[in-house]
């Protein structure tokens, strides 16, 4: 029952100073240097089907996945159905029509509201090339500012001009929207895989980024080959992991998929094993 995930007024009032090294709750996201984040932070900007019970889909692909990104009201009524996992808050609101503007970003949170839930990490949107681009990138800024005091890690969502702007997601784009994260201080950075790029193309990109790069996934591929393909060239491409959602939890069979992304990135599967995982009962 969702009702049951509600915090006590106590609780929710209750900050809980973060004493982990930056380090640390970095950590908190990877397993063997390697990480499957399921973002579930999407109801903020895009409507989520898939999404009616997180609290329930949480339970289901615990197994597969190391963090989660959630917004605050979802963490704020978790309880400890996050424990153990790396957990993410998403510090901004990218809902476009909000700002009326295109590619929006409004941050809404920072670090108090990170330790209030016990959060491990933060992210913000930056869309280099956006309408909104000069107040975005200040929001990552001071976000970054901000979590050098208490030590909490900040993974920059870098895209291209924004969300859901494929075509502007060239190997040149994303170089440089991923090299621009790292300099701004980005502890770790997800962004999509270029459009129409080789795994050579990304390679590069991966190689010119001094921290770890993740990648999402977009909207629903309904292609179980394309996308297993796009994570497979990822890894080969020396990503760190991922940080896939709607693919995931809009997928028929989300634990499945789940389980197969998670082979992928954690042991090293080729693309057909994972196919034939889909398959394998639980
Ligand atoms: O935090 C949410 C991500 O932007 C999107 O993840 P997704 O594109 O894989 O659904």
């Amino acid at each position: 029952m969702q009702s049951d995930r509600r915090f006590t007024s106590a609780e929710m009032h209750a900050t809980v100073p973060n004493s982990m090294s930056r380090q640390d709750n970095l950590e908190s996201f990877f397993r063997d240097g390697k990480t499957v984040i399921l973002p579930i932070d999407h109801g903020v900007a895009v409507p989520v089907p898939g999404l009616e019970n997180p609290f329930q889909l949480i339970e289901d692909v615990n197994p597969y996945v190391d963090g989660f990104v959630v917004n605050l009201g979802l963490a704020l009524r978790c309880g400890d159905l996050l424990t153990g996992k790396g957990i993410c808050l998403r510090t901004d609101v990218y809902n476009t029509r909000l700002t009326g503007k295109g590619a929006g970003s409004i941050n809404v949170y920072g670090c108090s509201e990170a330790e209030m839930v016990g959060a491990t990490g933060v992210m913000n949107m930056l869309f280099p090339g956006g309408e909104n681009e000069e107040a975005i990138t200040q929001n990552c800024a001071d976000l970054i500012s901000e979590s050098l005091d208490v030590d909490i890690p900040v993974i920059l969502e870098t895209l291209p001009v924004g969300l859901g702007q494929s075509k502007h997601y060239t190997v040149e784009n994303i170089g440089f929207a991923v090299r621009l994260a790292a300099e701004m201080g980005a502890d770790v950075v997800k962004t999509a895989y270029p459009t129409n790029g080789t795994v050579d193309d990304f390679k590069a990109i991966v190689d010119s980024c001094f921290v770890p790069v993740i990648v999402l996934g977009g909207a629903p591929m309904g292609n179980d080959l394309d996308l297993l393909s796009m994570v497979s060239d990822a890894m080969k491409a020396g990503a760190a992991g991922i940080a896939i959602g709607r693919n995931v939890w809009q997928h028929p069979n989300p634990m499945a998929i789940a389980r197969s992304l998670s082979a992928i990135v954690h042991e090293g599967a080729k693309v057909e094993e994972a196919l034939m995982l889909m398959k394998e009962p639980f």
